[in-house]
């Protein structure tokens, strides 16, 4: 049997993957950089800005899979320089609402094509 797969046209890829893969009740969506998907190009400027592009792009891969940020129930963050925290919180908070789902920052040497943050997260399936 094939792996379940869900591509959007509002998302990335960088590499060989899909943007999300279901199984076991549960939807695992790829780490997504802030790529303007219209553009191909990474955003510049604001960690906030950056953060928001990952966000829409991570909710653009939900909808194709017929789920919305409700669904989400677990966030992974990678951030390159830890000092974006305060502001990646502030850009995170202005896409989800409370009560907020479970999540992992963690500092990392790099990201792909040289981003500041990549997010990824798991989503549970109707
Ligand atoms: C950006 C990614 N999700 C990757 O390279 O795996």
């Amino acid at each position: 049997m094939s792996r379940q797969v869900f591509n959007a046209a509002g998302a990335a890829t960088v590499g060989p993957y899909s943007h999300a893969c279901a199984g076991g009740g549960l939807l695992y969506l790829s780490g997504q950089t802030p790529i303007d998907p219209s553009t191909g190009a990474l955003v510049t400027g604001s960690i906030q800005a950056q953060t928001q592009q990952c966000l829409d792009n991570l909710f653009a891969v939900l909808d194709a899979a017929g789920l919305g940020p409700d669904d989400v129930i677990n966030v992974q963050v990678y951030l390159v320089d830890m000092r974006d925290f305060t502001a990646m919180n502030e850009a995170y908070a202005t896409r989800f609402a409370a009560p907020y789902p479970a999540r992992t920052t963690i500092g990392v040497a790099s990201l792909p094509l040289g981003a500041n943050v990549e997010i990824g997260l798991i989503a549970r399936t109707r």
